[in-house]
Parts: C-alpha cells; structure tokens; sequence
C-alpha cells in the first residue's frame, strides 16, 4: 500500500484507541472501518502528562481489516508466538489477545499468520477483541455455513487428507461450521447436490479434488439455477442465468486448472484463506450443445484432437494418477494423429489481437471489469442489453469466419488453463471474465513443430508464434468433423466401447479413427459435431484472480 493510500485510510472514524504493548514495546494501536493500525512509542521522551508519545520516525504499521480473519483473547501462559515458536517477553501485562490474519507470500500462496498484543487489564483486552469481531461480522461476503464435498480418489487421493489436516482448522478458526459430504462414486456430488442439499442455507460450497469435480459441482449448481428461473438450457444462445452461490476449490486433483488459472497456485492453504475472507471472482463458461441438444458446460479445456485423445486414453489409466496423463501424452504425441474439419466462429468484437497482447488477466482486471456483469445490471440494463444482442446477431451471419483444414489440435478456453505443468496455461493472455474465449487451432504440422509448440507450454516462449498455430478470441464457435465415406460397425462398436454409451446417430471418435472426440473438462463427449457459445462470468468462485507481483506486496509495514 502507498503511503498516500495509507493516509487516506486512516483518517475513517477511529473506533478504537489505546496504547498498550506489541512486540516487548509500547504501541498507539488504532481501529477503524476499513483497518487496524499501529506504531511504537518511543520510551525515552515522555509527555508532559507522562503518555509516552509515538517518536517522529516510528513506522506505520497495519492490517486491513479484510484481512484479519479473528481475534481472539490469548491464553494467560500462551504467549507463544505462533509463527516463530519464541516466547514473547510480556514486560508489565498478563493479558492479551491474537489477531490472526492472512498474508500473502511468495508465488501467489497466502498463509495465515498472527499477531499478539499484550493489554492493561483484561477488560481492555475483551474490549479489542469485542470491537474487532464486531467489524469482521459486518463483512458480509464472508461465508458462515459451507457445503464440502470430498473426492477421496482425486490426484494422488489425498483429498481427505489434505482438508482434515490444512483446511478444517482454517474454516474452525474462522467460525466456518461445514457439511462435509465423502463421495462414494462418480456423480456423488451432482446427485446430492440436486436432490438432497438443502442449498438456500449455505453460503457456498466447496470441492476437494480436481477439475473433474469442479465441473461435476457447477453442472449440478448451474441445472439447478436454469431450472428455478425457468431457462431451457437445451436452447443454443439462450441467455443463462449466473449462478448465486459461489464455489470453492481445495485443489487435491491430477491438473487443478481452475484453481491455478484463478489464484495463481495450486496450493489448499491459499484456496481456503479465499474462503475464509470471503473472497470472489467470477468466470466465464461456456456451453457446449449438438444440434439443440445440450451436452456440457465446459470451464477449462475443450479440446479436439490431441487432448481429446489423450484424455481418452487416459482414462483407462486412473489407476495411475496423475501420471496417466504423461503416458498417453507422449502415446499420443507419438501417434501424431490429424483430423479434418470445419471450425467456424463468430470474433469477440475489436479483440482479434488480444489473445496474442501478452497482457494476462491480472486482478483487478479492467477488461473483466467493464465486461457486462449481468448480476449488477438493472432490469432495463437486462432489455437493452438484449436488444443490442439481437441487432449484433442480424448482421453477425457475414461475420462468421470459416476455417477449413487438418487438425492436431482444437482448443477452446474461457479462462488461461494455467496449471502446475504449464503455469502460463494453454492461453495465457486469456482473461477469466470477459465473455470471451480463446480458440486455438493446431494445423497439421512435423512432430518435431508440434513438439516446440507443446514445450513453448511450459517456458515463457509464445506457444502461438508459430506459422501452423492460430488463435482467436471468440464468442461462439462451431466444429463439423469431416464426414468419413464409411463407418464401419466395428468403428461404431468400438466407439460406444470407449465412451461407454451407445449414441445413436453419432459418428465413432478417437485414436485410431477418422473423428477425435472433444475432451470437455475431463469428460469425453460423445459427439464430434458441436456448436459452443460462452457466458459471461456464469459461475463465482472463492478466489481473487491473479494479483500483481509474485512476492508479497502485503508488507504490512510503510
Ligand atoms: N468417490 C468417487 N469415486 C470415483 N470417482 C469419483 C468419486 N467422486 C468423484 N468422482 C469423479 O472423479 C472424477 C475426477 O475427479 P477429480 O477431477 O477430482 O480428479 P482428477 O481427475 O484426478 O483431477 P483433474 O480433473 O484435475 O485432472 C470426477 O469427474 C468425479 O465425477
Ligand atoms: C513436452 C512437454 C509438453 C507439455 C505440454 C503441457 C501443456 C499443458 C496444458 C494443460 C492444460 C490443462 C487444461 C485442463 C484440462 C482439464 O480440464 C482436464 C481434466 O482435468 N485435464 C486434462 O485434460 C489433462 C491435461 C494434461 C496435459 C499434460
Ligand atoms: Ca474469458
């Protein structure tokens, strides 16, 4: 924070004020509105009437409020401070209280940490407490009643693990009470979520586990929302109604893209720190529809081609976790498979350079930011904006651009896709809540080409600067596969072998015929032919984006 920033702040109302003991030395401690400020007082000059005053030089220091997530009276004989284990020499007063917060460190991951003020009396140090809670209640983004579903065979299934032992004493300290649901199979969660949940009594809910499991929860919350406002989700270009409740992720799965793409990490400490201060981002989905018939929402990868295939034959591995994806990646590199086709879409006005600007999305995202947000429009804004769709649609046939040819690769993103394995993502400049999409088109290429593009993923060289790759920022987009002269019953058979389903009418997809098959977050779909238009910033997360800087800017000194 700016010191200019800084002196504005502290000039709120003060609602508290005393001098009392921080760090073996006397401090002015202050609260307002927005922050909880102090500075060292210098023993060696006293006042006339003997309060110690603050020395010319003392350093500001603060915490805003938003940030704090409890205070709580310190235990007489628990003077340890928690962070380093050091004892605290408390100098005159045995009382005293912790104010713990969270504060953002290296590489995007928040932690929490503590503070301990000493008091005069313990009246003084109930009072803090009192007037601090007081302020954090009146923060009402913060969640108070969670729902929590647990896949225990996400990743390396450390799922359960991982939220007893790092995320539960987070939302405990924070006064978060949970439901917290095991899954048994596949589908668990959705069909809870649908038929048992009692969902108007919680603030949010989160999933423990992967991509997989996101989308198995936002399938369920954006069915449920669709069916309450009476929208025919079936019905391509329908406007779609965003979802209220807002959802958190505590990554423990094999890719954790939405999780990466939207705090920067993949780490369940900073994903439940989010959760606790009641942060929120919304995010851009996309639906995925054949004919008019409605397949999938999709919020990460949409990907024909090699991911396609690579997550089709991945899936006969998860028994190996995330590793499957390593072997049928180098499987299917190795393959080298094309597929032809025809990729139609309709261009995000004026943006057709953006995916290549090298801008990123970075919170706060202006982009994202003056994108519509429905959820703050008011009902004429709503007919407006309707109307202004409709004309857009008039004269938007001759704007459809049409792109014949030989695939290795289609993908479409509404967010970057960042992950562990590619921490710029499959489209790094992609924003998480502009309406838009980027479409991403691999052109039959050598494998050794198509090798410097999949390794461009992961160092900070541009994937897309490449003659065979194009990209675009798109609204919709629509994909027919080459019809294949014949079809042959064992392609058919097998087909529904892979996907486990008979689809009738349905062309067969994957390696080793003339269809891939889309890969949508981690499903398989079963047909190839789809037409696919985004939605502005359908679902809330528990998230902040990505911030600036990748150490801390948190500095709660000035
Ligand atoms: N108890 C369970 N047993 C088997 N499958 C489950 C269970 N609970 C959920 N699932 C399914 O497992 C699938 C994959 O889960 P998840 O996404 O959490 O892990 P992952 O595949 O390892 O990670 P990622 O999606 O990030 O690659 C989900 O689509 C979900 O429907
Ligand atoms: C020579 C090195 C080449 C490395 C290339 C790395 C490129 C990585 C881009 C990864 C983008 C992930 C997008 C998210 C996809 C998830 O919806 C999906 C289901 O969980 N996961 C995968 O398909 C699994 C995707 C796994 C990709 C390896
Ligand atoms: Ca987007």
């Amino acid at each position: 924070m700016l010191l200019q920033e800084f002196s504005v702040l502290e000039k709120q109302p003060t609602l508290l004020s005393s001098q009392l003991f921080y760090r073996n030395s006397v401090a002015d401690l202050t609260l307002n509105r927005v922050m909880l400020f102090w500075k060292r007082v210098d023993m060696s000059r006293r006042h006339a009437r003997s309060f110690l005053c603050v020395s010319k030089d003392a350093k500001n220091t603060f915490l805003l409020l938003n940030d704090i997530i409890v205070a709580r009276e310190t235990e007489e004989g628990g003077q340890k401070n928690k962070q380093g284990g050091k004892k605290e020499k408390v100098p005159l007063h045995s009382y005293g209280f912790t104010v713990s917060y969270a504060d953002r460190t290296k590489h995007h991951r928040w932690r929490c940490k503590a503070l301990m003020f000493h008091c005069k009396d313990k009246s003084q140090c109930q009072q803090w407490v009192q007037t601090i809670n007081d302020q954090l209640s009146l923060l009402c983004s913060r969640p108070k009643r969670l729902l929590v579903y647990i896949n225990p065979y996400s990743g390396k299934r450390l799922g359960k693990r991982i939220y007893e032992q790092r995320v539960a004493p987070l939302f405990a300290q924070a006064s978060i009470s949970t439901d917290v649901i095991v899954t048994k199979h596949a589908n668990h969660a959705r069909d809870h979520l649908e038929t048992e949940a009692d969902v108007e009594q919680y603030d949010g809910v989160v999933c423990v586990g992967g991509d997989g499991m996101f989308s198995e929860i936002i399938h369920s919350l954006l069915y449920r929302t669709q069916r309450v406002s009476g929208v025919d989700h079936h019905q391509y270009d329908q406007d779609l109604v965003p979802c209220d409740l807002r959802v958190g992720i505590i990554p423990a799965g094999s890719t954790d893209c939405i999780c990466y793409a939207t705090t920067g990490t993949n780490d369940p400490v900073t994903s439940a720190l989010h959760i606790v201060l009641g942060d929120s981002q919304p995010i851009d989905v996309s639906s995925v529809h054949h004919n008019n018939t409605f397949l999938r929402y999709s919020t990460s990868l949409l990907g024909y081609g090699f991911y396609g295939d690579m997550l089709m034959d991945s899936e006969r591995k998860r028994w190996m976790g995330p590793a499957r994806y390593d072997l049928s990646g180098v499987k299917m590199f190795l393959n080298h498979h094309y597929y032809k086709g025809t990729v139609s879409f309709l261009p995000a006005e004026g943006n057709l350079e953006f995916p290549k600007d090298k801008m990123g999305c970075r919170s706060p995202c202006h982009i994202c930011k003056t994108s519509v947000n429905r959820l703050s429009l008011s009902g004429d804004q709503v007919c407006e904006m309707a109307k202004e769709k409709s004309d857009r649609e008039m004269s938007d046939d001759g704007a459809w651009h049409v792109i014949r040819g030989t695939f290795l690769a289609i993908n479409a993103v509404c967010i970057s896709c960042a992950c562990p394995r590619s921490p710029g993502g499959l489209s790094p400049s992609a924003h998480l809540a502009d309406g838009t999409m980027d479409l991403i088109l691999v052109h039959r290429a050598s494998r050794l080409d198509f090798l410097r593009h999949l390794i461009r993923h992961t160092n900070k060289d541009d994937q897309f600067n490449l003659s065979f790759v194009e990209v675009h920022r798109v609204r919709q987009f629509r994909f027919a596969p080459e019809q294949s002269d014949v079809t042959s019953e064992a392609e058919l058979s097998e087909c529904s072998r892979k996907i486990g389903t008979a689809q009738v009418g349905s062309a067969p997809t994957g390696p080793g015929t003339s269809h891939s098959s889309w890969s949508c977050d981690g499903e398989i779909l079963p047909q190839a032919a789809i037409q696919v238009s985004v939605h502005c910033q359908l679902v809330k997360l528990f998230a902040r984006g990505i911030e600036w800087g990748s150490s801390s800017t948190h500095s709660h000194c000035l």
